[in-house]
């Protein structure tokens, strides 16, 4: 979900970032930089993976940051993975000593040990907005009950139903909007996928019907989420004190909803009126959790921060298979020949798709499939050692940060032939569960919402190939800091009614 190494500093104000946090590390690493040498000459360094800090106070950040604004942000990996013969190298990056992996075995070690080994990382503004009890930076067991209740949820029937029914009412106008548009009529489909995606997904996550209030949280969603990418400096009419504030006010809003459901449940407990009614939403999930510890602050900010995918990476992958299958004229014909078949079958059986035949879908599946492989909207994840940890013969001293780096695994030609070439088919034979693949992460803090992220995926195209013919115009993609269609995806659309 969170665009942990994706949502790094915005381009205006990553430089000055880079070079403040360089500043600030600028000690710490002129102080240390001696003691590291020594430390090269003992023994224990022999374990440490191959590699360079770079210069003093900027370390390698510079090309690391060059490269992720290029088409090709792998490029930093992979010349240091030549120039060093190994996949695990050392590095430092963003103010920090970190071991870098693009080893598959290797990274998915990192993905499945647990606090006792590392603990997630990030960004200072990035920790200062979501707070401390997000999902994202707790550990141990409240990581794993929080992770453990919204992730059935997730997956449960009940909500990837309540999802479809959403999606296809919501859609539904929005095609009809396209249709009367007439032919050559161009949308942005990044843009409406957002608004789309943001209002079925707040729905499952607080109970928020469509409206003017989800349309206000969207408002002060979007001045949240443009300080995830700013500079950690707090004072008034900083971008971080402006998004703190909005996400204050998104609280305000969410706990006073968390209060009425709190009450009500409170009644209906001291009224004895049968079993319980399942969840509705996450909220329900977490107060029915009955624990002090899922105070009404935790599970505010943990909804806010379960937005990102909303906003962000859900909508992006959709728009990104949009933009392959343009492309890849055989893949866009094999995709509408499935979905219409399973539309004509379901309009002669005079019924309605649900969710598991959006999901049955296995082309449409390898599709998203390959769009996540490809498009790593989440490049990379980071973690801090707690204290010196060996993997496959490799040390990664307390202290350091590792980052595991999803792309170029995913981009590796020893694993995937011709690993630029947009093929679905690769996995009619392929096994997704590999730790060759790895969108979703792994381990403990493997994506709970990932089913739903397809399952998102699978409606959305389904109801654009059964609606109509499109011809995309020019656009591209941009890696950094987040990964999105630099036009938003302008499609002229032609209607097939
Ligand atoms: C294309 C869509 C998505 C991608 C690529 C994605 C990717 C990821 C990745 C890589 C992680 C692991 C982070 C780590 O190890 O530190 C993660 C965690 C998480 N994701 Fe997603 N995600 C997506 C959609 C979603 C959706 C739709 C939801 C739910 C609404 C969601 C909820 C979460 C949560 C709660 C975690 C934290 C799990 C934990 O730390 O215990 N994600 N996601």
């Amino acid at each position: 979900m969170p665009d942990t190494v994706a949502l790094w500093p915005a381009p205006a104000a990553l430089w000055t970032v880079v070079l403040v946090t360089a500043a600030g590390a600028a000690l710490w690493t002129l102080l240390s930089w001696s003691g590291r040498r020594r430390d090269t000459k003992q023994e224990q360094a022999a374990r440490l993976p191959p590699g360079s800090f770079g210069w003093p106070l900027v370390g390698e950040t510079l090309d690391f940051v060059s490269c992720a604004y290029s088409s090709r942000p792998e490029a930093f990996v992979d010349k240091r993975r030549l120039l060093h013969g190994s996949a695990v190298f050392r590095s430092h990056l963003f103010g920090s000593a970190t071991v870098v992996t693009s080893d598959a075995e290797v990274s998915r070690a990192v993905l499945q040990s647990d606090a006792r080994a590392f603990v997630p990382w990030y960004p200072r503004s990035l920790t200062e907005l979501m707070g401390k009890s997000s999902i994202l930076l707790i550990n141990g067991s409240l990581q794993r009950r929080v992770h453990g209740l919204v992730g059935a949820f997730f997956k449960s029937p009940q909500l990837k139903a309540q999802v479809t029914a959403g999606m296809q009412r919501r859609l539904a106008p929005a095609l009809a909007a396209w249709r009367e548009m007439g032919p050559g009529a161009v949308v942005r489909i990044q843009d409406h996928a957002k608004e789309i995606v943001f209002e079925i997904l707040v729905k499952g996550l607080i109970g928020l019907e469509a409206g003017p209030e989800t349309q206000q949280l969207k408002q002060q969603f979007q001045e949240f989420i443009v300080g995830l990418m700013s500079l950690p400096i707090k004072l008034p009419g900083t971008r971080l004190y402006r998004s703190l504030q909005a996400k204050k006010r998104m609280a305000r809003l969410i706990q006073s909803i968390i209060q009425e459901k709190r009450r009500r449940l409170k009644v209906l407990d001291s009224g004895g009126e049968g079993p319980p009614a399942p969840p509705r939403d996450a909220i329900d999930v977490l107060i029915s959790g009955s624990s002090d510890e899922l105070t009404d602050e935790l599970i505010s900010d943990n909804m806010i921060d379960l937005m990102i995918p909303a906003e962000d990476s859900v909508p992006v992958l959709i728009t990104l298979a949009i933009k392959s299958l343009s492309e890849c004229s055989l893949a866009l014909q094999q995709l509408e020949e499935e979905n219409m078949q399973l539309k004509r079958r379901k309009t002669d059986m005079g019924e309605t798709l649900q969710w598991t035949d959006y999901m049955s879908l296995s082309f449409t599946q390898h599709v998203i499939t390959e769009t996540l492989r490809m498009g790593n909207i989440i490049n990379g994840i980071m973690r801090k050692a707690v204290r010196d940890v060996e993997v496959k013969g490799h040390l990664i001293p307390k202290g350091w940060c590792v980052f595991v780096y999803f792309r170029s695994v995913h981009l590796d030609d020893k694993l995937y032939d011709e690993p630029y070439s947009f093929n679905p088919w690769r996995w009619k034979e392929k096994d997704t569960s590999t730790s060759s693949f790895t969108p979703f992460g792994g381990g403990q803090r493997l994506c709970p919402g990932l089913d739903l992220a397809r399952l998102e995926a699978s409606i959305f195209l389904h109801h654009l190939v059964t609606s109509f013919r499109w011809v995309a115009e020019e656009d591209h993609i941009v890696n950094f800091p987040t990964v999105r269609l630099k036009r938003g995806m302008p499609i002229r659309l032609t209607s097939k009614d």
